[in-house]
C-alpha cells in the first residue's frame, strides 16, 4: 500500500495475504491503472480507533467497509498487522524536527543503495550510513553501482568486499537482468542521493503501464505522492520496488553499537577484553591486538570502525568528510 496525505492506496489481493503477485488476483481495479491484472485497488482513511498508529508504506493491513475500489468510495483500515521489517528515519535527518523517530517503509527484504560511479562521485559515507539503516532493519543490502559507462566499479567494489555485500554493476540502456534477478518476488527499497540514476532505473525496471500505485493516486484527485512519501511500484516479473523520494538518508542516532557489530559475528568474540561500553573506535579498544593475533581480517575491523563512525554526525554527507572518508 502507498500512502497519501490521510489517503492509502492498498491494493487487495485475493486468496494470498503475502501481498506479493500470484496471478490470483480479484478482478473489478476500478479505480484505474494497471493493478487490475493483479489485485483490486483500494483507496482508505485510517479508522479513527487506531489513533496515533503509523501506516506506512509497505504495511499490511485489515480493510473494512466499502472495499469495492469503485471510484470516490472510501474504506477504513482497522489494524496494522505486525511488520517483518521496519526502516525508520530519526531525529537527524532531514525534515523531523521533534526527534521522533518515523517508520519509512515496512516489510522490506531488500535496502537497495544506488550510487553512480561518477556525476556525482560515490560517497562511501553515505554508503556506509544505508549499510547501517539495513543491519538495524534486518533487511539486507544491495549495493547498486549506476553509470559504470563513466568510470570503473572496481575501486568500490573492493572497498565493500570485506563486508560481502551483493552488488550489480549498472549502465543506461545496458542489461538489467542481473538487477532483475536480485529483485524478483522481493520487496525492494530503493535509496540514492539525487542525480544517481534512480529514476532513469525505476523507469526501465517499470514501464510506466505497471505504475500501478502511482497511477490511482494521481486517479483519487489527491495529486502525487510528496516529496517525501514513499511509492510502492509493481515489477512485471514479480515483486515491488518502492522509491523513496526526499528520503536522502535515514537517521542512525538510535542505532546501537551492538546492532551493527551483530553484522560482524567474526568479530563480536574479539570484544570480550573491551572496557565496558567500548565504542570500538578508541586505543583502549581490544579488538586491534585481537585482529593482530589473526583471529580475523584487519579489513573487517576497518569495515566495523567505518559503519560504527559513520552514524555520527548528520545523515546528509554533504558536510565536509570525516577521517574515515580517506580512501573516497
Ligand atoms: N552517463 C550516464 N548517465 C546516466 C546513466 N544513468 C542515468 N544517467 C543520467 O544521469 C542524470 C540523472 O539521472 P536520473 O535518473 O534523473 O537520476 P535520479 O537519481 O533519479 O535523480 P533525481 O531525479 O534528481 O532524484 C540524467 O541526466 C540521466 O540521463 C548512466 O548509466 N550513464
Ligand atoms: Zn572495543
Amino acid at each position: 500500500m502507498a500512502v497519501d496525505r490521510g489517503r492509502y492506496t492498498c491494493l487487495v489481493e485475493a486468496g494470498d495475504g503475502k501481498g506479493r503477485r500470484r496471478g490470483k488476483g480479484g478482478k473489478g481495479g476500478k479505480g484505474g491503472g494497471d493493478a487490475a491484472a493483479t489485485g483490486r485497488i483500494v483507496v482508505a482513511m485510517k479508522a479513527r480507533e487506531l489513533g496515533r498508529k503509523g501506516i506506512v508504506v509497505g504495511d499490511r493491513v485489515a480493510l473494512v467497509g466499502d472495499v469495492s475500489g469503485a471510484p470516490d468510495t472510501l474504506a477504513r483500515v482497522v489494524r496494522v498487522e505486525s511488520r517483518s521489517s521496519i526502516l525508520r528515519r530519526s531525529a537527524d535527518d532531514t525534515d523531523d524536527t521533534d526527534g521522533v523517530e518515523r517508520p519509512v517503509v515496512a516489510n522490506a527484504d531488500q535496502l537497495v543503495i544506488v550510487t553512480a560511479l561518477a556525476d556525482p562521485p560515490p560517497r562511501p559515507r553515505m554508503i556506509d550510513r544505508m549499510l547501517v539503516a539495513a543491519f538495524d532493519a534486518d533487511i539486507e543490502p544491495l549495493l547498486c553501482l549506476t553509470k559504470s559507462d563513466l568510470a570503473p566499479p572496481e575501486e568500490l567494489v573492493s572497498l565493500y568486499a570485506p563486508l560481502g555485500v551483493p552488488y550489480v554493476v549498472l549502465r543506461k540502456g545496458g542489461s538489467l537482468e542481473e538487477i532483475r534477478e536480485h529483485l524478483r518476488d522481493r520487496v525492494s527499497v530503493l535509496v540514492g542521493h539525487s542525480g544517481v540514476g534512480k529514476s532513469t532505473l525505476v523507469n526501465a525496471l517499470v514501464p510506466d503501464a505497471n505504475r500501478a500505485v502511482s497511477h490511482v493516486n494521481a486517479v483519487t484527485g489527491r495529486g502525487r505522492h510528496t516529496s517525501t512519501s514513499a511509492v510502492a511500484l509493481e515489477l512485471p516479473d514479480g515483486g515491488w520496488i518502492i522509491d523513496t523520494p526526499g528520503v536522502r538518508s535515514f537517521g542512525l542516532a538510535h542505532v546501537s553499537v551492538e546492532t551493527v557489530l551483530a553484522g560482524f559475528p567474526d568479530l563480536v568474540e574479539g570484544t570480550v577484553h573491551c572496557p565496558k561500553g567500548c565504542t570500538h573506535l578508541g586505543d583502549d579498544c581490544a579488538l586491534d591486538a585481537w585482529v593482530s593475533a589473526g583471529h580475523a581480517d584487519p579489513a573487517r575491523l576497518l569495515s566495523l570502525r567505518r559503519l560504527l563512525a559513520s552514524r555520527e554526525g548528520a545523515a546528509d554527507d554533504d558536510q565536509p568528510s570525516g577521517p574515515d572518508d580517506r580512501r573516497r
